[in-house]
Formats: structure tokens, sequence, C-alpha cells
């Protein structure tokens, strides 16, 4: 990455930009924006080893973190993973992180991703 500078994008990082102000979209009561807080949800700490929010993600895409559209999966599912483990099968949050996984996961394997192959190298 030496060769590039700071602002100019790799290809994977437009596309994981791409798919993730999708995803940003589907979580529309912000449910996953930023860091769940033990004051909004007590002893989350305590339950969840490793917290992730789509906040986290976006930063992550723009440090090279990810250098695989998988890696960014993980922590998509991961995310959705804690939402579904701290939170009880009938609570908003539950319920949101579901929905909101198999959404993901239907844009990353929708043909039109796959059929333009600049985005999927
Ligand atoms: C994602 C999650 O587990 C979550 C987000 C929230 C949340 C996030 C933003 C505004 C309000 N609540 C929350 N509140 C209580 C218990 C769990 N949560």
């Amino acid at each position: 990455l030496g060769r590039l500078k700071k602002s100019e994008k790799t290809a994977l990082q437009r596309l994981l930009e791409y798919v993730h102000q999708i995803v940003e979209k589907k979580d529309t009561q912000q449910f996953f924006a930023w860091p769940v807080t033990d004051q909004i949800a007590p002893g989350y700490s305590l339950v969840i080893s490793r917290p992730m929010d789509l906040n986290s993600m976006k930063r992550n895409i723009e440090n090279h973190v990810y250098s695989s559209l998988p890696q960014y999966i993980d922590d998509l599912q991961l995310m959705c993973r804690n939402a579904m483990v701290y939170n009880r099968p009938d609570t908003v949050y539950y319920k949101a992180a579901k929905k909101l996984l198999h959404a993901a996961l239907k844009i990353i394997t929708r043909d039109k991703l796959r059929s333009t192959p600049q985005l999927l190298p």
C-alpha cells in the first residue's frame, strides 16, 4: 500500500464501502450504528467479549483492516450474533439483528454484485 496515497482507495475498499452503505441503510433504527454501552444494556460488556458495530466496521474499511470480503462479513456476522446472544428472541434488537444479517448476506451474494467483475476481484 506504500504506493497508494492515503486518500486513494483500493478496489476492495470501494467494494466494502459500496456494501457497507447499503447495510447502514438497512439499520433504519440505528440499533447497530454505535457500540452498545453498559448504560443502555446492563452487563453487556460482561456477556459480549468481542463487541462490533457499524461505525467500527466503517473505520476498519478506511484503515485497511479487512483484506477480503469474507473478513468484512465475519464482523457483520459477529455484530448480529452479539445481538442475538445478549438480547432475548422476543426483543426488537434480536429481531432487527436477524433481519439485518439476512438482508446484508443477500446484498453480498446478489448476482448484481457477482456480475460486476470489478466489484468482486
Ligand atoms: C444492538 C443491541 O444489542 C442494542 C442496541 C441498542 C440501542 C441502540 C441505540 C439506541 C437504543 N438502543 C440496545 N439497547 C438495549 C439493549 C441492546 N441494544
